[in-house]
């Protein structure tokens, strides 16, 4: 038996994960995914004797039998499994096919394996059409199918999707940005974008990196000057005395009572000889350099006619909403041009802010500890098989570790403490890249500014949220990348996103 898989009994149903023996395609595309074959809690068996399209890349594939079938693991991304693919030779060409990353779209029939092989699968896939390949020079393929360290595959940012461990954490980090929303959804929060060009310096740190278009139109102004050389003083006088010339030209016919066709061309030769001036004089100004006023950058002549930068926190413009909207959020990249070479930093990460109004600092990380404790719920739900490869690849611990911050209500203590608490490891011998000492109170809004050496002027927006009907409001930054090194246990912050920005390099 080898039944056609059915479409989607209507528009708007997903894939069926249940032990049934019905599957459907994927929506928008003439395959099923692979996950839907073997995520079912029968592994994919109830479904022997369908006819299924898959798609995807070869993981590691062998020619059996003297060349006379060839057995491959496909991978399409939807799941950590590999779904096991059986070719015969009177199909296709099997050297084709076999080697890691090809990437091929076949069909056949699903079918349980032959017992006692030492097989996991509960279904493979006897091929019966190869329907589309995509082969690979495995002379230059650099994604073998022996494991590659985690550092070699950053220099590949364009393959590593392609690898067990770097697809595992992309799934893993869509299911919690997915959860971040949902979360905040059901909590009656909206999500706000706020601007990734900004005017305004959040954390007054100095870290920030600048939006300009004044260094590309001082380069073209300067390639400019050298391929058309400016006009020298001696044109620009030649032009006014052209000017001056013709200005006497159009006197005389007036005073001649020249008829009025000649007065006007005369006229006209005049304006063109002011048009011509104006733009010599004009080109004389022009200098190599940046442009300046007394001697600083003249940012009135930039794109935005000031100066702009990459935010480093969306935490002042999702305020403005806060005190309008109640409950808000945003969750975007932020940039931050500290020089860290460690494995916790990047110059480009993901911040989730929630602002809740009408809320202080108890009932503002009784929110954060609900919404770390949610994302920890969520990935043991949906993402429980790509938590196992994590624990089998990298970190033993790191289910239980979800396991026990879903469960377990969190400590809590003062700032105070905190910093007793790390004096202590000092004294003991632990060392911190930052010095730790106890930092600045908490000063009011514009003592801060002030503070931070920041001028008040450009935060006289912000400040109007206190003068005109200023509400209590709190709110918390989570570093997504943190989030899933937590989830993941993985050590370095540079393999958790897709690709990592940091000094020296900004591959893609
Ligand atoms: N929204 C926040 O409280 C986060 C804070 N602005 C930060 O960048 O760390």
């Amino acid at each position: 038996m080898c039944d056609e898989i059915p479409p989607p009994a209507d528009q708007f149903s997903a894939v069926t994960l249940s032990s049934s023996s019905t599957l459907q395609k994927a929506r928008f595309s003439d395959r099923v995914r692979i996950r839907s074959i073997l995520t079912r809690p029968d592994g994919g068996a109830g479904l022997a004797g369908q006819k299924v399209r898959i798609s995807g890349w070869v993981k590691t594939g062998r020619e059996q039998g003297k060349g006379s079938f060839a057995f491959l693991e496909v991978n399409d991304g939807s799941c950590p499994a590999n779904l096991q693919v059986m070719v015969d030779a009177s199909v296709s060409d099997l050297s084709k096919l076999v080697a890691t990353g090809t990437c091929v779209t076949v069909e056949g029939c699903l079918k349980i394996p032959p017992e006692g092989k030492g097989t996991k699968q509960k279904v493979e896939l006897s091929v019966v059409e190869v329907v589309d390949v995509g082969v690979v020079d495995t002379a230059t393929y650099p994604i073998p199918k022996t494991k590659l360290t985690l550092e070699r595959l950053r220099e590949f940012p364009h393959l590593r999707a392609r690898t067990n461990s770097i697809s595992a954490i992309a799934r893993i980090r869509h299911a919690l940005a997915i959860a971040t929303h949902t979360f905040f959804d059901e909590e009656g929060f909206l999500y706000i974008q706020t601007p990734i060009i900004t005017t305004s310096d959040c954390e007054g740190a100095g870290e920030m990196f600048q939006v300009t278009t004044l260094i590309n139109h001082t380069e073209k102004l300067e390639r400019d000057l050298i391929e058309n050389p400016p006009p020298t003083e001696a044109d620009v006088e030649a032009a006014r005395l052209v000017v001056k010339a013709r200005g006497e030209a159009v006197a005389q016919l007036k005073a001649a009572k020249a008829s009025k066709e000649e007065i006007t061309a005369s006229v006209s030769e005049l304006n063109e000889a002011k048009v011509s001036l104006a733009r010599t004089e004009e080109r004389s100004r022009l200098k190599p350099g940046l442009p300046k006023v007394d001697g600083k950058i003249d940012y009135s002549q930039d794109f935005f006619g000031r100066q702009a930068f990459l935010t480093v926190s969306g935490q002042l413009q999702v305020e403005t909403y806060a005190c309008g909207l109640s409950d808000v959020y945003t969750f975007g990249p932020t940039f931050r041009a500290e020089n860290s070479h460690t494995s916790r930093h990047l110059a480009e990460f993901w911040m989730v802010e929630p602002e809740l109004a009408f809320a202080d600092l108890e009932d503002d990380m009784n929110c954060a500890e609900a919404y770390v404790r949610y994302m920890c719920k969520w990935l043991l739900e949906k993402r429980y098989d790509d938590m196992e490869l994590m624990a089998k690849n990298f970190d033993k611990g790191c289910i239980d570790r979800l396991k026990l911050v879903a469960s377990t209500p969190f400590g809590r203590l003062t700032y105070t403490k905190a910093i007793e608490l790390l004096e202590e490891a000092v004294a003991k011998g632990k060392k911190f890249e930052n010095p730790v000492e106890w930092g600045i109170d908490l000063a009011s809004e514009h003592e801060r500014i002030e503070e931070m050496g920041l001028p008040v002027e450009p935060y006289e927006w912000y400040l109007d949220l206190r003068r005109y009907g200023t509400a209590k409001h709190s709110g918390f930054g989570l570093g997504f990348e943190r989030m899933v090194l937590f989830a993941t246990g993985m050590d370095n912050i540079r393999d958790v996103i897709p690709f990592p920005r940091y000094p020296g390099r900004a591959d893609l």
